[in-house]
């Protein structure tokens, strides 16, 4: 299907169109939330509850291979069948599906100059810009669609721009984000991983509380500036959930202030019948939903930087194997961990044969992709709980918890042998380099507290020491020196 618009550079969370199936799909989304916005329509008035534009909105944006012709065709078709569905004369449907058609154009050619990362809410300056390209995209369609007002509406041109510009702004601001940072399946279940619900139940429910107990005192005492009372819990939230639950939220609480203040549930003492009125309220619940997720956005950027800060530092640049003071510190931790297990461990010291040529004869640059390539070969002939450390210079240090003497033996030897075979192939070069190595080791069953990770890398060492004298390219397995006999 060949794109009527070039999509924006191609998204993270891109999926191909799946031919005819998805556009009817998204005809009928873009038709089911017209019609839900025509329903809530006052009769002769404009709607107050616009989804369509911003979900279909949102999907482009999100699934930028989406952007197809037919799913523009099909969209137009949504649009236009629900008007006709409710009875609008068929030259007004084609104008109102212009207007919608046009503020999603707008939005999503405007989205398209934006970073990918800061497109889905992942930088700082994320909200700010969501913003602005939201307000373009409302006044976009506004201004196509607004001289519709004195013809179907009954509405005065430059209230009916008002009006049109407003709902599209609620719609977008609120919608938007939700799709922006709906977690791909991959990060949902990191996600859920991650948090100990189980444990800091109460940690994770009180903002909740927060909120519902912030939305119920507005509607009781109500009055103009109950519309800020859930803003607190709102920022609770953002600083205790992520973006996409406090998107969420957000939408959901403003979506029912706006709601309870139109049905009269929420008394803000001022009356929303008037045009400028529902202006006002449109606009300043809008802003409301920005602060928390600008918070809940800023939060993840920062967590995120010091997640990269925190990596850098614990790990080797070269070889991206565990630096050695990060080694050491997880290393003792398994350790002590292993001790109260009462688990077996084994702790292997690599060291690369004469290294010192490779370097002499190719260059200190050569020598770096040698150290690269064989540290990515031996992290992956590792299991995901195993540990894998650079000391320094080319030795290398592995931690293999909750394993038998022999396993251990075996996976020493695999190591030999993975690097024995491996090309290492360099720049330059025709012919690939063969590389071996050196491994002694020292297992112990039944760990103690006794056990230090130093003294268990000192004693693979001593057999680091004697598969090199004893010709290198092999395993050594430590063994306890025998006590003598006393006289
Ligand atoms: N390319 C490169 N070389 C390094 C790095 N760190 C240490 N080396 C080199 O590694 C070499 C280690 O040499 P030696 O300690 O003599 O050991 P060897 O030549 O491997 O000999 P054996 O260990 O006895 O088999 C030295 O030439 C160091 O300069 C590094 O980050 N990059």
């Amino acid at each position: 299907m060949k794109s009527l618009l070039r999509p924006p550079s191609p998204g993270t969370a891109a999926g191909p169109v799946k031919g005819w199936g998805l556009c009817l799909g998204i005809g009928a989304l873009v038709f089911a939330a017209s019609l839900l916005g025509i329903v809530t329509r006052p009769v002769g008035f404009m709607a107050a509850f616009w989804p369509a534009n911003a979900l279909l909105l949102g999907l482009l944006v999100r699934y930028p291979r989406l952007a197809a012709s037919g799913t523009w065709a099909a969209a137009a078709v949504g649009y236009v069948a629900a008007d006709l569905a409710a009875g609008t004369p068929p030259l007004a449907t084609l104008w109102l599906a212009a207007a919608n058609l046009c503020g999603v154009a707008m939005g999503w050619w405007l989205f398209g100059q934006v970073p990918v990362a800061t497109r889905f809410l992942k930088r700082q300056m994320s909200v700010v810009l969501m913003f602005g390209i939201c307000v373009a995209s409302s006044a976009a369609a506004a201004l196509v669609g607004s001289g519709t007002g004195p013809l179907l509406f009954n509405t005065a041109w430059p209230t009916a721009l008002g009006m049109w510009f407003c709902t599209e702004l609620i719609n977008s601001v609120l919608i938007l984000p939700v799709l922006l940072s709906l977690p791909t399946p991959q990060e949902a279940r990191r996600t859920l991983k991650k948090r100990r619900w189980s444990r800091r139940r109460w940690k994770y429910g009180a903002p909740l509380l927060a909120l519902a107990a912030s939305e119920a005192a507005a509607i009781a005492i109500g009055g103009p500036g109950a519309l800020a009372f859930p803003v607190p819990a709102l920022l609770w939230c953002a600083l205790t959930y992520g973006v996409f639950a406090t998107s969420v939220l957000s939408m959901l609480t403003c979506f029912g202030l706006a709601m309870a203040a139109g049905a009269g549930v929420l008394d803000l003492a001022f009356a929303p019948t008037h045009a400028w009125s529902v202006f006002s309220l449109r606009v300043g619940i809008s802003l409301l939903g920005l602060g928390p997720l600008s918070v809940a956005t800023a939060k993840a950027a920062s967590v995120e930087a010091m997640r990269r800060l925190h990596r850098a530092a614990s790990h080797d640049f070269l070889t991206d194997a565990l630096a050695r003071r990060a080694f050491m510190a997880q290393g003792s931790k398994l350790l002590a961990r292993l001790a109260r297990e009462r688990s077996s461990v084994a702790v292997l010291m690599l060291d690369l044969d004469h290294f010192k040529r490779v370097n002499d004869t190719y260059g200190h640059a050569q020598g770096d992709k040698v150290l690269h390539g064989f540290a990515a070969t031996v992290s992956d002939a590792l299991r995901p709980g195993d540990l894998f450390g650079r000391l320094g210079g080319e030795e290398f240090a592995v931690v293999l918890p909750r394993i038998r003497q022999a396993d251990a033996m075996a996976v020493a030897r695999r190591l030999c042998k993975q690097v024995r075979n491996h090309p290492f192939a360099l720049p330059g070069h025709a012919t690939p380099l063969h590389a071996t190595v050196s491994i002694g080791l020292v297992v112990r069953t039944g760990v103690s507290a006794q056990d230090s990770l130093g003294a268990l890398m000192s004693d693979a060492d001593a057999a680091l020491y004697e598969a090199k004298a004893a010709g290198r390219d092999r395993t050594h397995l430590y063994e306890e020196p025998r006590a003598t006999p006393g006289p």
